[in-house]
């Protein structure tokens, strides 16, 4: 979406912008309700309820430390791994509170991939890198993967730059290369979901740029909630924003809005740099 970040009122045709974007309503394909979230005793989410709308970008914004993270943590059940970490409330998912205890972690994780925000290629070839994820849920036939690892790379258009060098260690790619295989490695597994945590804070212009066109292919395919401190990026890449302060969700609106028209002075603050 093309959204200039603006400060001042808003132009009369920014207002059809907004009007039309919030036409656009989609089917939801998870939804947070009453959430919150404990770090031990510190309550670090406060009540959040959010929808994030199929096949189609949610940015979570906001300054350091209001908890952006931790919300995409609690959507695919990462805080599980650590003990003293506590999530009350629902998260629906394909009809189920996948907050609830019996559900199963590995599919679940399948279904709803991560992206972390350094490059975190296993240290293993570029092909076991794509290969590792696929035979964890699944039996495929050598030809079969060789066209599932083909098909990932080409999705994030790694394929020309790494087809000769399969067999190589991912971990000499470079970080552009590697975020990308990572991405590749989330996809071939066919999840539904893509949670991405500022997966372009450590990449260069062009690397980043890269990453972006990405996010707008994959996003007519696959559901994506991405956290970012760059506010160009949610402009240019989100259809929606959310924006989080001290643990609260303090407004989500279509990203027109967001940026042209918030509901409330902290967005307007937040956005327009005053603060955070
Ligand atoms: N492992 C942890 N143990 C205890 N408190 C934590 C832990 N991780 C995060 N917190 C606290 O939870 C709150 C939310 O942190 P979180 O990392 O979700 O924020 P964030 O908005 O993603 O920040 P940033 O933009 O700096 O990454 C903060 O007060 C943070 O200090």
């Amino acid at each position: 979406m093309n959204v200039e970040v603006q400060t001042e009122t808003v132009a009369a045709e920014q207002t059809v912008t907004v009007a039309e974007a919030e036409k656009d309503i989609r089917p939801i394909a998870l939804q947070v309700r009453d959430l919150d979230f404990y770090y031990g005793k510190s309550h670090a989410l406060h009540d959040i309820s959010l929808n994030f709308p199929e096949r189609s970008v949610t940015s979570m914004i906001g300054p350091s430390g209001c908890g952006k993270s931790t919300l995409l943590r609690v959507l695919n059940r990462m805080y599980d791994l650590y003990p003293g970490q506590k999530a009350t409330g629902e998260v629906i998912f394909d009809g189920q509170n996948i907050l609830a205890s019996g559900v199963d972690l590995n599919v679940l994780r399948s279904r709803i991939g991560m992206v972390f925000q350094k490059p975190t290629p296993f240290p293993m070839s570029i092909y076991d890198n794509i290969a590792f994820g696929i035979r964890l849920h699944e039996r495929v036939s050598r030809s079969e993967m060789d066209g599932r690892v083909e098909d990932a790379l080409r999705r994030v258009a790694l394929w020309s730059e790494v087809q000769d060098r399969l067999s190589s260690s991912a971990t000499a790619m470079s970080g552009g290369q590697q975020q990308r295989l990572c991405i590749a490695r989330t996809i071939a597994v066919r999840p539904e979901v893509i949670l991405l945590d500022e997966p372009t804070s450590a990449l260069d212009p062009v690397s980043t740029a890269r990453i972006e066109e990405l996010l707008d292919e994959l996003k007519t395919e696959f559901t994506i909630a991405i956290v970012t401190h760059n506010m160009q990026q949610a402009a240019r890449c989100a259809d929606q924003v959310a924006f989080f302060y001290m643990g609260k969700l303090i407004e989500v609106d279509s990203t027109a809005r967001m940026f042209t028209n918030p509901r409330e002075q902290q967005t307007q603050d937040y956005i327009t740099g005053r603060f955070g």
